[in-house]
């Protein structure tokens, strides 16, 4: 382990990848180590090809390390990967550190790309059963967990491989280990920018697995340090009491599994666990799933996945969480009494804590809020009490790190807008609101903008005359015939400021089958503020699921055609 605070010039020497117990903590992802890929360096010698059969760093890292670089990017998950690609296409040179043995970060990784990879199988395992209502004669097998988790790591394997192979076309160094803001150095330069610069070069440390420390000298550094599971205060991790990364490599389909949260990742576990016939209880802190989500929503969603074989359990707090060799009981107190349930893995999706808690962003002095989220303007740049009035700190933040939606999509958004704006660029920040969301559950929800509360309450703009319109999805042909369930609610309103002007959607909220597929149109319709009246004109091919938010917006406006 290298002396922090041993001074060590920062050089170009071929960065040694030898496998160390420390490289194994530090890289927990692990399926990986097989894959062969494209992008290995043409530089490597031969001893470092004959060890490629067994160490962990993909062959993508860079071998030279740069001493100076415009952009250093700590963390390459899709804050720092978009910010890294966007940067490099306006010109700028770019260093992007990651300690995992690959890119892509939690999303990649541990996240969307596995968690969909599972849902796909979910979806498969649901048709398999309804081809055999239709006399198909598919009586689908006991799921192959194995096989499974080879078709997982295969989606993951082949998403990380284009990421590599796009940061390395992009002539990025990317850089495996590590990293901190080194304070000491940077201190002593903050008051002295290089010339031209509006804001002090800043010293990045890095790590590697060898024991070496590397220094580089950064124009502008970016903090994209991800999010990781929070625990229960009554169940911390461990044997049977999983989190989301646990989950995922969970070598067994569970005969039962107890779910403690129902937000995003407590309900597309729930959906894969139960498409692969395991007895699936969700616990609900309050009277529905989704409860900061518009309460149709939530309340149809929690129709359709206990369709879909899910059972909820509303009002629920956790007291204990004991596990011993064979089974989790979880103890629930409930506004019928206290329950003790058992099954034989307790899923803990409560939310993710921002990994800032390392002592360099504090002795950065970058600020946080209360909850440990860093706290940035508009465009990303953070703020310290430490700088000299009116100097930029060169030190922004991306992704899961920041207060807001924890979403892939954010943090490429995010990414992107530093990029340009460091850059020089004007690009137009990111409102939190005009994310979509979206949890791909069986069946699924999505929501973008506004919701009615939200909407009156004049945070986001004044809006006169906020109207809430709801259609079922059932009526919908398709989703009729897929014996599904759901609802579209769209909130429209009139601008306060130009109360003569047409009535806009300020927000639509879904839940249904392959609602995640025209979110994108909402989307569109709220963000660039079409009239009510000219979004209902679109025309859906009919017949199909999108065809369901037509006839919403159809109902809003006053005419709807198959709904009264
Ligand atoms: C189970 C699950 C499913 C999800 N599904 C979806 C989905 O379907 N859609 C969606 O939009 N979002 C989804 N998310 C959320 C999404 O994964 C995150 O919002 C996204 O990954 C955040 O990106 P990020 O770049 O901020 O951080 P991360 O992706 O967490 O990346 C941070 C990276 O920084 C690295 N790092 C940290 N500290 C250091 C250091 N000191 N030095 C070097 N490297 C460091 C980490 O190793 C990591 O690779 C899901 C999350 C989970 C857990
Ligand atoms: N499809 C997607 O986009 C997707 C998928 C997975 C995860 N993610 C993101 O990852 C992040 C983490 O997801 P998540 O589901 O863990 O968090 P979340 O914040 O989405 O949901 C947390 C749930 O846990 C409940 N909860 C909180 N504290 C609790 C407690 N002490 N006891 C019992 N219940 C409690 C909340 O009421 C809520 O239902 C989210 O930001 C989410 O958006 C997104």
């Amino acid at each position: 382990m290298a002396d922090p605070d041993h001074y060590e010039p920062s050089h170009s020497a071929p960065q040694s990848a030898a496998p160390t117990a420390q490289a194994a903590q530090a890289a927990p992802t692990t399926h990986h180590q097989t894959a062969s890929n494209p992008t290995t360096p043409a530089t490597s010698t031969t001893q470092e090809a004959t060890e490629s059969a067994i160490i962990t760093p993909s062959p993508a890292f860079t071998n030279d390390i740069p001493t100076r670089t415009d952009v250093a990017i700590i963390g390459s998950g899709p804050g720092g990967y978009s910010c890294a690609l966007r940067a490099a296409q306006l010109g700028l040179h770019v260093t992007l550190i990651e300690r995992d043995e690959h890119a892509g970060g939690t999303c990649l990784n541990r996240g969307c790309i596995p968690t969909k990879a599972l849902l796909d199988a979910a979806h498969a395992a649901w048709e398999a059963r309804r081809g055999e209502r239709l006399g198909f004669g598919t009586r689908a097998q006991q799921p192959d967990r194995e096989r499974l988790l080879d078709f997982q790591h295969n989606a993951v394997r082949t998403m990380v491989d284009g990421l590599e192979s796009l940061i390395k076309a992009r002539r990025i160094a990317f850089v495996h280990g590590q990293s901190a803001i080194d304070t000491a150095t940077t201190a002593a330069s903050a008051t002295e920018p290089a010339a031209g610069d509006a804001q002090p070069m800043r010293t990045v440390t890095i790590d590697s697995a060898d024991g070496t420390r590397h220094r580089i000298s950064a124009r502008h550094v970016v903090i994209a340090t991800g999010a990781t599971p929070r625990p229960l205060a009554e169940a911390p991790f461990g044997g049977r009491v999983l989190d989301s990364d646990a989950a995922l490599e969970l070598p067994v389909i569970p005969r039962s599994v107890i779910v403690i949260g129902s937000g995003a990742v407590g309900l597309e576990f729930a959906s894969f666990w139960a498409a692969m016939g395991s007895s699936v209880t969700v616990l609900v802190r309050h009277g529905r799933p989704l409860s900061d989500w518009p309460r149709r929503v939530g309340a149809s969603l929690k129709r359709g996945m206990t369709a879909h074989g899910v059972t909820f359990m509303d009002y629920t707090a956790v007291e204990s969480c004991t596990t011993d060799d064979g089974t989790t009981t979880v103890t629930v107190s409930t506004r019928k009494g206290t329950a003790a349930l058992c099954a034989d893995y307790c899923l803990v999706a409560i939310g993710r804590t921002p990994s800032t808690d390392a002592p360099w962003i504090e002795q950065a002095g970058v600020e946080r809020d209360s909850r440990g989220f860093i706290v940035t303007d508009p465009w990303g740049r953070t703020t310290s009490s430490d700088m000299a009035s009116g100097m930029a700190t060169g030190i922004w933040a991306v992704g899961d790190v920041t207060a807001g939606r924890q979403l892939a999509h954010r943090a490429f958004a995010q990414g992107r807008v530093v990029a340009e704006t460091m850059a020089g660029l004007s690009p137009a920040p990111v409102r939190d609101e005009l994310v979509p969301r979206v949890v791909f559950s069986l069946p699924e929800a999505a929501s973008v903008g506004l919701d009615a509360d939200q909407a009156k309450s004049g945070a986001f703009g004044t809006f006169s005359d906020v109207r809430e319109t709801a259609i079922p999805m059932d009526g919908n042909a398709r989703t009729a015939i897929a014996g599904d369930t759901g609802v579209i609610d769209i909130v429209t309103g009139v601008d306060g400021s130009a109360p003569d002007s047409p009535r806009l959607v300020l927000g639509v909220h879904m839940a249904g089958p392959h609602v995640s597929e025209f979110i994108g149109e909402a989307q569109q319709i709220v963000r660039n503020r079409i009239h009510l009246t000219e979004a209902a004109l679109a025309i859906h091919a009919h017949p199909t699921f999108s065809e369901a938010l037509g006839e919403a917006l159809l109902k809003a406006d006053g005419s709807p055609l198959h709904t009264m």
